[in-house]
């Protein structure tokens, strides 16, 4: 394994924020850490660059325990959330910013470089502007491309982009995984948004009040969830009392048919989604969630009885 988490535990007075969290990461691939507030993401993070000492437990990077190194000798590098850009620099002059001490690397190969990694964030034609005269999206490029310059081992993105809107969101999304893929660059990418940590993850850590809950592919996720937890975080689900235990159902998985159908209800609310509609069916014992596509001839009305099966 290329990255290794094991046993850390930090604590901050009396409180433990993350307990014995256990991961491994294989190069190249993009990790997600997705977990409601305050269940420890960031703290995982700072540990893993160096900004905070663990109370226990080891990290791993390419062979080599990194544990008590400080930040500046681990072949790490983040992106924050605020984006933390010099205001009173270029473009370019930021990207450039993280190798002017580093050896071997002259003004004139720093520039070269740092015009490479704005061309890869698509910021070539803005590399003469002050940040601050730049929108959001673009700033959030400029700190990638900031990162991405030191050629780290593992690059560390810490919610990077809850600043922006919901459609730039999902185009600076595809822009990191296309670089990430394109590189070969090994991520850790926290948030907690599950639409974004299942469309660009190879794994994905559900974490809650500082523990792993579950670590899977996107898909087992998804389909697999452990617990009930992970069920309701990652996706909406449906929750049933069997006498076994608790199982749970998606809401695309509910179909109504004429008859023969494993629950009966009656529609109490529907929210139209565009593409698609949710309707809550009260089968008197709890309120199922059914997701139905917006075709022709699928439109039920409140109040009217519906059967649903299973598929
Ligand atoms: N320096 C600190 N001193 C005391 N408590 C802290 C400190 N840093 C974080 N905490 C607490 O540790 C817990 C985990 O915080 P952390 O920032 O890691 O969570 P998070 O999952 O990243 O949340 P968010 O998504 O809100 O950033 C929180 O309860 C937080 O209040």
């Amino acid at each position: 394994m290329y990255l290794i988490l094991e046993k850390l535990t930090q604590r901050f007075g009396d409180k433990i924020v993350v307990e014995s969290v256990t991961i491994d990461v294989q190069q190249g691939q993009l990790v997600t850490l997705l977990g409601p507030s305050g269940c420890g993401k960031t703290t995982l993070l700072k540990m893993i660059g160096g900004f905070l000492k663990p109370v226990a437990g080891r990290i791993v990077l390419d062979g080599v325990d990194i544990t008590n190194l400080p930040p500046e000798q681990r072949s790490v590098a983040t992106v924050f959330q605020n984006y933390a850009l010099f205001p009173h620099m270029t473009v370019l002059e930021n990207v450039m910013y993280g190798l002017r001490y580093k050896p071997g690397y002259s003004k004139k190969i720093t520039k070269e470089l740092a015009k490479k990694m704005l061309e890869l964030v698509h910021l070539q034609d803005l590399y003469a502007q002050n940040v601050t005269r730049i929108s959001g999206g673009q700033q959030q490029r400029v700190a990638l491309a900031r990162a991405l310059i030191l050629s780290p081992k593992v690059l560390l993105l810490d919610e990077p982009l809850s600043n922006l809107d919901a459609k730039l969101r999902i185009k600076i999304r595809q822009e990191i995984k296309d670089i990430q893929n394109k590189l070969g660059m090994t991520m850790l990418f926290v948030t907690h948004d599950q639409e974004e940590a299942l469309s660009l993850s190879d794994r994905i850590v559900v974490m809650n009040r500082g523990k792993v809950e579950q670590i899977g592919t996107p898909q087992d996720i998804y389909s697999n969830p452990q617990n009930e937890f992970v069920a309701n975080f990652v996706g909406r689900a449906n929750l049933i009392q069997t006498t076994t235990g608790t199982t749970f159902i998606r809401p695309e998985n509910l179909i109504p048919v004429e008859t023969g159908g494993d629950y009966q209800g009656v529609i109490v609310q529907k929210q139209y989604m565009g593409s698609y509609t949710i309707y809550y069916i009260d089968t008197k014992k709890m309120i199922l969630q059914m997701d139905v596509q917006n075709l022709e001839d699928n439109d039920w009305n409140l109040g009217q009885v519906l059967q649903l099966k299973v598929e």
